[in-house]
């Protein structure tokens, strides 16, 4: 495995986990990196989550998310029709069950982008998940990031920021962690965590 990540012990193949969680703080790259994987390997699924934040400029229903008022996420939970769900600066976000439960019987690999609340309920839920921690270069780098995405205004940047102070420490939980330095390394190595080259 590159320098871009840390922590990882070979997995023989029959043990290879099919569903894998990929988290880290808002604005590391964990949708560029994904992206830019599925560009190359569309047949990696994504799970698309519901969630109550709106949309922002460019974000389509059912694409990036399934955008939800909160009386249909309150739905959703009651009729336990999510794998897990939390809330994450003040919106809450949640994996359809259904979808996710028909692609992991098919014996295809998932892909869960969910902050660490959601990580921690799926490690408790699905022990054979494997977890992945994306992490910044530096504290630094992502605040630049974040800012410069420009997709919040200063007080949400700040209230995510405070999160991924959270989630940082967190590392340690995982079982994995790549470094987003290079988004190529990054997907590249996702791919192969995931067995899919
Ligand atoms: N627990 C949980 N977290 C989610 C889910 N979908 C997205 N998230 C996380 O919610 C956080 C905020 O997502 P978003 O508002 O899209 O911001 P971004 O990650 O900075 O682009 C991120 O950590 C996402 O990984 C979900 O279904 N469940
Ligand atoms: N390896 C990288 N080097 C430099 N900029 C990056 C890298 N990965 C992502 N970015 C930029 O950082 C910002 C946040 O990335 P994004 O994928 O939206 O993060 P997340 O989904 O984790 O919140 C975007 O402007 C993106 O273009």
């Amino acid at each position: 495995m590159a320098a871009t990540s840390r922590g990882t012990t070979p997995v023989p193949p029959e043990s290879r986990p099919r569903l894998t969680v990929l988290s880290g703080p808002s604005g590391v790259g964990k949708s560029t990196v994904v992206a830019h994987m599925r560009k190359e390997h569309p047949e990696v699924w994504l799970s698309v989550s519901a969630t109550t934040r709106r949309p922002r400029p460019g974000e389509r229903h059912g694409v990036q998310y399934f955008f939800v008022s909160d009386e249909e996420m309150d739905k959703l939970i009651a009729n336990g029709e999510l794998l897990e769900w939390a809330e994450f600066a003040g919106n809450r976000y949640g994996t359809p069950r259904g979808a996710v439960m028909e692609r992991l019987e098919a014996g295809e690999p998932v892909l869960l982008e969910i902050d660490l609340q959601g990580a921690r309920l799926v490690r408790e839920s699905m022990p054979e998940a494997q977890l992945v921690f994306l992490a910044p270069p530096s504290w630094e780098e992502l605040v630049r990031r974040l800012t410069g995405r420009g997709t919040e205004p200063p007080e949400v940047i700040e209230r995510r920021l405070a999160a991924a102070k959270i989630e940082l420490a967190a590392e340690s939980e995982f079982d994995v962690t790549l470094v987003n330095t290079s988004v190529e390394d990054v997907a590249r190595e996702l791919l192969a965590l995931m067995d899919v080259v």
